[in-house]
């Protein structure tokens, strides 16, 4: 996998994944993270995570919902964290391969489309 800009992630779509292909080599993924603005790795190394501080609760429910229908068109799904009643956290992560792969990637690239209600 070469990095590729956030516009060329958008353009592209998520592919069903079951397995048998490894995971995004840790390199690769920073390389690609450093396009994804608001996106790190997180600490384990398997997945990647962006956090927004929302302007209230019902701001923080309506983004989730919005995400949840672009998980479900896409086929791949985030794991969504209310970490507060105004923080919301998004982790993206193939669980197939206990690791990264271009679908987490291409999520990303989407969610940073999504509009969203935000304090930060
Ligand atoms: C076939 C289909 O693509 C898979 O079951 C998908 C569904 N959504 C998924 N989402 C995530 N985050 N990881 C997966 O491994 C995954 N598998």
């Amino acid at each position: 996998m070469s990095a590729a800009s956030e516009q060329d992630l958008n353009r592209r779509s998520c592919v069903p994944c079951e397995g048998g292909v490894p995971p995004v080599a840790p390199d690769e993924a920073r390389e690609q993270v450093r396009r994804l603005p608001g996106w790190s790795i997180t600490a384990d190394g398997r997945g990647i995570r962006r956090e927004w501080t929302v302007k209230n609760f019902m701001a923080g429910i309506e983004f989730f919902d919005r995400l949840a229908r672009l998980a479900e068109e896409e086929g791949h799904h985030p794991d969504l964290h209310l970490e507060g009643y105004r923080k919301v956290a998004v982790v993206l992560t193939t669980h197939a391969i206990g690791g990264l792969s271009e679908n987490d990637f291409i999520l990303a690239a989407k969610i940073n489309q999504l509009p969203i209600a935000s304090k930060s």
